[in-house]
């Protein structure tokens, strides 16, 4: 699958960076402040931002930051898990995509199901990619849950499908790996994997090898804890691709 100059599939060694900034100015310093060169992709993490229930100001920020970012592939993510912020974020996702700019919206599968079906259609219809996301804070849930994950997912029209879970045990990197590496091969849509927390920094920077198409690394502020920050993913790329 292609998004811009961005190919994702298994394997790839894409890096994501996370925007988190709660200001345009201060998301215009954070920007400017990121090795652009050494980025594939960009998520902007509207929930950190302050005007995030005012539409204009979206429509304008997004149009701002789309000229700072040039072409590259940009997701839009409201991470709220919470159901009094779910109508905010839907709203929120069905006016983003009356504009144009972003590459791909991010789903939490937990959202009512008819509520995804709708906004994968309009995704579809805008040209924009679905992502369908699962986090677990808590620990790494088992093959079988994992496996179930990914078809129902797939099944609602994802594009790409993530599971962002906790490892507190080395078994939970191997069975987070181990699962990447079979539903990866068995599915025409990719997947990006990774775990949170101290041991989960392994599978941050070796997910590719196991089929994870992209890997989240923190630029000025950490999205979720174990990223690494990405100048040294990138540096690690280099060195794993030379031998
Ligand atoms: O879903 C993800 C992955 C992530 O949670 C991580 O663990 O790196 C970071 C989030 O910003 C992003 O939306």
């Amino acid at each position: 699958m292609r998004i811009r100059h961005v190919t994702l599939a298994p394997g790839e060694k894409n890096i994501c960076v996370s925007l988190m900034s709660e200001t345009w100015a201060l998301l215009l310093e954070e920007i400017r402040s990121l090795p652009l060169k050494k980025i594939d992709i960009l998520e902007w993490r509207v929930d950190q931002y302050r005007d995030k229930d005012d539409m204009e100001a979206i429509t304008e920020t997004l149009r701002l930051l789309r000229q700072e970012i040039k072409e590259i592939p940009l997701i839009f993510t409201y991470r709220e898990q919470t159901r009094e912020h779910e109508d905010a974020c839907f709203h929120l996702y069905e006016h983003v995509l009356q504009e144009d700019g972003i590459d791909f919206i991010d789903l939490e599968q937990s959202y009512p199901v008819e509520k995804i079906r709708e906004l994968v259609t309009q995704a579809h219809q805008k040209g924009v990619f679905v992502i369908v996301s699962h986090h677990d804070f808590v620990g790494t849930p088992d093959r079988e849950w994992i496996g179930h994950y990914v078809k129902r997912a797939v099944d609602l029209g994802a594009d790409v499908v993530k599971l962002a879970v906790t490892a507190t045990t080395p078994e939970e990197v191997l069975r987070l790996w181990e699962t990447t590496y079979l539903l990866s091969r068995a599915n025409d849509v990719p997947l990006m994997t990774m775990a949170m927390g101290h041991l989960g920094r392994f599978s941050r920077i070796g997910g590719h090898v196991f089929g994870s198409c992209a890997t989240f690394a923190s630029g000025q502020r950490c999205s979720a804890p174990g990223q690494l920050p990405v100048a040294d993913v990138y540096r690690l790329y280099q060195m794993l691709a030379d031998e």
